[in-house]
C-alpha cells in the first residue's frame, strides 16, 4: 500500500497523541524510522560511548541501511497505526467507585481505603518523574479524601523496581549537575510526602521491592508482603548512597549490622528475612496474599478515623523533624553521588546489560 506525505505528517501527528510509553525499544525504532524517511540513510559521526542516549539512537538509524525513504516512510506509518490502534482498543476497566486520573497510578477510593497502585507494569513500576509527581499528588489527595486508610502496592508482577533509571539516562553531559540538582529537589519533597502523610499508611508489597521502594518502607506504618516478595536495595552496586531515611530509619528498625547489608552490601532480603527483621510486619502465602490483607484492612478502615491519625501523628510526632533533617542530608549525599563516574558507569551497563 503506497502512503503520501500527507499520511506521514498525519502519522507524526498521531504520535503525539499517545498516552502510554511505548518502551525504549519501540521509540528508537520510530526514531530510525522518522531520521530514514526525512534524511535518508545515516551518515552523520557515531556519538561517544558515555553519550548512550545519542550512541543508541545513531545505532537505532544506522541499523536501516539503505532503507528506502519511501519504504522507512511506509514502515513509520504502519507502527504508528498499530500504536494507536492498541492504545484505543484497551477498554479501562476500573472497579466501582474508582478514578484513574493519572497516567502512571491507578488510584481506587472504596470501602474508606484509597489504594494508590503503582501502574506502570511493563518496566517492573519503575518509578520515573512523572511517577514520582503523581505518587506525592495522590498521598495529598488521600489526605484530604474521606478515606480511612491508605495503601501502596504494585500493578504486575513486581511491587517496584525503584527508581527509573532513565531519570539518570536522558541527560546530556553538559547538564548533569542540573539534573543532580533537581532530582535532588524532587526527591526531598517525594519522601517529606511520606514523612508527612497524617493517616495510617500501608504497604501491600504483592512481589519484589528495589531501592527506594524499599527504604522509604521505614516510613510507612504497616508492611503486608507476599512471601514471593524481596526487598533489594543495590546502592553501592549503582555508585549510590541510601535514600528515604533509610540510613536513619533501617539502623533503629534492624540495628546496624543488618541495615549495612543491605544498604552497603546490596544484600537482597526475602520476605521472611525482612520480617524477621522488622521492615516487614506480617508475610503471607502467595495465594492468600490479597485475600488475607484485605481482610484486615477493611476491618482497619472501620475503626474511627480520628482516632487513628491522631495516635498515628503522636507516635511519628516523636521523630519527625529528626527524619526531615536525615531526609536532607541523604538527598544532599546523592546530589553529589549522582554526578560520579560510579553512578553513570552503573546505568550505562544496566542498559547495556545483555539480556539473553
Ligand atoms: C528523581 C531521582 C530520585 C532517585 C531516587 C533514588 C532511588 C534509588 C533507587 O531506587 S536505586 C534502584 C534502581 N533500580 C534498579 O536498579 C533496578 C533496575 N532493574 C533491574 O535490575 C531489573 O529490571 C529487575 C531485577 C528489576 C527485573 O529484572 P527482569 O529481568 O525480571 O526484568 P527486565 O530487566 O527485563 O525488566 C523489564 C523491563 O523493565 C525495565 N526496567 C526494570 N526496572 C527498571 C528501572 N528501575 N529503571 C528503568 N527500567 C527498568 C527493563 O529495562 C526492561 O525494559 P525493556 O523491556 O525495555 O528492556
Amino acid at each position: 500500500m503506497q502512503f503520501s506525505q500527507e499520511d506521514f505528517e498525519k502519522a507524526k501527528d498521531q504520535l503525539k497523541l499517545l498516552k502510554e510509553d511505548p518502551g525504549n525499544e519501540v521509540k528508537l525504532n520510530l526514531y530510525a524510522l522518522f531520521k530514514q524517511a526525512t534524511e535518508g540513510p545515516c551518515n552523520t559521526t557515531k556519538p561517544g560511548m558515555l553519550d548512550f542516549v545519542n550512541k543508541a539512537k545513531w545505532d537505532a538509524w544506522k541499523s536501516l541501511g539503505n532503507l528506502s525513504q519511501d519504504g522507512a516512510r511506509q514502515k513509520y506509518i504502519e507502527l504508528v497505526s498499530s500504536l494507536v490502534s492498541a492504545e484505543s482498543s484497551k477498554v479501562k476497566e476500573t472497579p466501582l467507585g474508582s478514578k484513574s486520573v493519572y497516567e502512571t497510578l491507578e488510584v481506587t477510593a472504596k470501602d474508606n481505603i484509597t489504594q494508590i497502585m503503582l501502574n506502570r507494569p511493563k518496566v517492573k513500576n519503575a518509578i520515573n518523574v512523572k511517577m514520582y509527581n503523581e505518587i506525592m499528588e495522590a498521598l495529598e489527595e488521600a489526605a484530604k479524601d474521606n478515606s480511612v486508610v491508605v495503601v501502596l502496592t504494585g500493578n504486575g508482577d513486581y511491587y517496584c523496581s525503584g527508581n527509573d533509571l532513565n531519570n539518570f539516562a536522558n541527560v546530556s553531559p553538559t547538564a548533569v549537575q542540573e539534573g543532580a540538582e533537581k532530582g535532588a529537589v524532587l526527591l526531598k519533597d517525594f519522601v517529606n510526602h511520606f514523612i508527612d502523610f497524617p493517616k495510617p499508611l500501608i504497604a501491600v508489597v504483592n512481589g519484589p521491592a528495589v531501592g527506594i521502594a524499599v527504604t522509604i518502607l521505614g516510613l510507612f506504618d504497616i508492611v503486608y508482603a507476599s512471601d514471593r516478595a524481596t526487598f533489594h536495595t543495590p546502592f553501592s552496586n549503582l555508585g549510590q548512597t541510601p535514600e528515604g531515611c533509610s540510613s536513619y530509619t533501617f539502623p533503629k528498625i534492624m540495628g546496624v549490622s543488618k541495615a549495612t547489608e543491605m544498604l552497603l552490601f546490596n544484600k537482597k532480603l526475602t520476605a521472611a528475612e525482612a520480617c524477621a527483621q522488622g521492615l516487614v510486619t506480617n508475610v503471607f502465602p502467595d495465594n492468600t496474599f490479597q485475600k488475607e490483607v484485605w481482610a484486615r484492612l477493611k476491618t482497619y478502615a472501620n475503626l474511627p478515623r480520628n482516632s487513628l491519625a491522631i495516635s498515628k501523628q503522636l507516635i511519628r510526632s516523636m521523630e519527625k523533624e529528626k527524619l526531615h533533617e536525615v531526609n536532607a542530608q541523604e538527598c544532599e549525599r546523592l546530589k553529589e553521588r549522582w554526578q560520579s563516574d560510579e553512578c553513570m558507569n552503573a546505568v550505562i551497563n544496566f542498559f547495556q546489560r545483555s539480556k539473553l
